[in-house]
């Protein structure tokens, strides 16, 4: 009887795929990840492709830009209510003077096309639970304001129509709503925050169905105890949008799991469709990213997300913020930079010119940065490498620091053939010097190039070689 039991268990091991070699979750979760490894659905892969994001953070916060009688927030100005310099009541009022007169969502739109993103996420209701659209479920929304109009229609359109995909920034943290709780301590707190879990998704589901064009959701303010102990409706919540609106793309700000963990379930695996954790940093190493998909998001400024009338400490240059894509592209994630407009709804002189900047060299270089992927070559001091998610055999430089020499070292995996360089500017031919073992230098001409540039490669496959360029197909 036993070695007939013993058989049955083992033949029941086997074929469902169970081994050893596979790692077991040790923690049973009810509302843990419920997908292991990268979606890959098209919508997913169309997310992946992107490069280059905007993010715009909008709001009544605008109108102060981080000051107030006379002083300054050193906080992020979008958070200057929390301020306690500044009476709620003064904030809360301030949507009576919301009145962007030079607000032109086109324009927008053909700032961010020029700029060379492929994605725009943007503040619907920020902590402080003003709503830029006119939502049935609170008063406190853009159409109690002198402005009237709903802003986020204007801009879903207006994007829509360039070919930019829109993601709709939510805070579920609202200091607006009497329901809102920190943390829930009694019975009183439950029964409140049970319906602000209410006007939560009422609110989410009629974002849905005013702006059916949008791709995803980008949520924030999901920190707190009361949404750590919330973690069932936090996945009900992302189940229900996705069964609304199939292929959403929600990131891991959402959830939380049976035990409040959050972007990571309690057997460390991510919760959401791509990792939301990188703002303001960027992985440093590919095994930083734990081969998930990820985005960075990053202010110009050092930090401050909602329009600042000053900028504190070091204002990135649009060479850094060039090179910060590329590293971003090279390690498998998006770069998403964020803009501040005024309460008028123009945009700083520095946005103008680094969404300038940024895709005058996009217009030559973006070969380079859309639909590319990591290529898991020795990382060299010279740039990074991208190789196209389409195409095995090419593999793209791209150069921030010529050194001196002008020699270009580059180490491709094993059995991976370096059989052509060239700029991608101009197509002009370089040398390639075969090193000991599998290394190369690549020559660059003494041109003195100012700008970052991108060197193309063709590599061909050694006798037995095999490409194990990372892809991701
Ligand atoms: C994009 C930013 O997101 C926020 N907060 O983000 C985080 O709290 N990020 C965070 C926190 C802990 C670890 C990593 C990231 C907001 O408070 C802020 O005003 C802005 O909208």
């Amino acid at each position: 009887w036993l070695s007939s039991g013993l058989l049955a268990l083992l033949i029941l091991l086997f074929s469902t795929g169970y081994s050893q070699s596979e790692k077991q979750d040790t923690i049973p979760l009810l509302h843990g990840a419920h997908r292991i490894g990268k979606r890959m659905d098209v919508d997913m892969n169309r997310w992946r492709g992107y490069g280059l994001g905007q993010f715009i953070h909008w709001g009544l916060y605008s109108i102060l830009g981080g000051d107030y009688n006379g002083k300054h927030y050193n906080g992020a100005a979008e958070w200057i209510r929390s301020w306690n310099q500044l009476p709620n009541a003064v904030y809360d009022s301030l949507y009576k003077q919301f009145n962007p007169k030079d607000f032109n969502a086109d324009k927008w739109a053909a700032m961010a096309k020029q700029m060379g993103v492929k994605y725009v996420t943007i503040t619907t209701k920020h902590h402080d639970g003003f709503c830029l659209w006119p939502s049935k479920y609170t008063s406190y929304n853009i159409s109690n304001t002198p402005y009237k109009k709903d802003i986020i229609k204007q801009i879903v359109d207006a994007y829509t129509k360039v070919g930019i995909d829109v993601y709709l920034y939510f805070s579920v943290m609202d200091w607006h709503n009497p329901d809102w709780r920190y943390d829930l301590k009694s019975a009183s707190d439950t029964i409140a925050f049970n319906k602000f879990k209410k006007f939560t998704q009422s609110q989410l589901e009629e974002q849905l169905r005013m702006y059916p064009q949008i791709k995803g959701f980008w949520f924030d303010g999901t920190w707190d105890n009361s949404w750590k102990k919330s973690g069932a409706f936090s996945d009900s919540l992302d189940q229900d949008l996705k069964r609304i609106h199939p292929g959403l793309i929600i990131g891991s700000r959402l959830r939380a799991d049976d035990y409040g963990k959050r972007h990571f379930d309690s057997n460390g695996r991510l919760m959401g469709d791509y990792e939301q954790g990188w703002e303001r940093t960027i992985p440093e190493t590919f095994a930083d990213t734990h081969g998930n998909d990820w985005e960075c998001d990053m202010t110009i400024p050092e930090n401050g997300w909602g329009y600042a009338k000053q900028w504190m400490g070091h204002w990135k240059t649009s060479d850094e913020l060039i090179e910060m894509l590329a590293k971003c592209v090279s390690l498998d994630g998006n770069f998403v930079l964020n803009f501040g407009p005024k309460p008028n709804g123009t945009f700083r002189q520095k946005e103008v010119a680094d969404a300038k900047a940024i895709g005058d060299w996009m217009k030559i270089n973006n070969t380079a940065i859309y639909n590319c992927a990591h290529v898991n070559w020795e990382k060299q001091d010279w740039g990074y490498f991208t190789t196209p998610t389409s195409q095995d055999d090419k593999v793209y430089m791209i150069v921030f620091n010529v050194p001196v020499s002008g020699a270009l070292r580059v180490l491709p995996t094993k059995n991976i053939l370096l059989k052509k360089a060239y700029l991608l500017d101009g197509d002009k031919q370089l040398s390639i010097e075969k090193l000991d073992g599998s290394a190369y230098f690549v020559h660059l001409p003494n041109e003195g190039q100012k700008q970052p540039f991108v060197v193309v490669l063709e590599t061909e496959k050694g006798k037995n070689g095999k490409q194990d360029i990372n892809k991701h197909i």
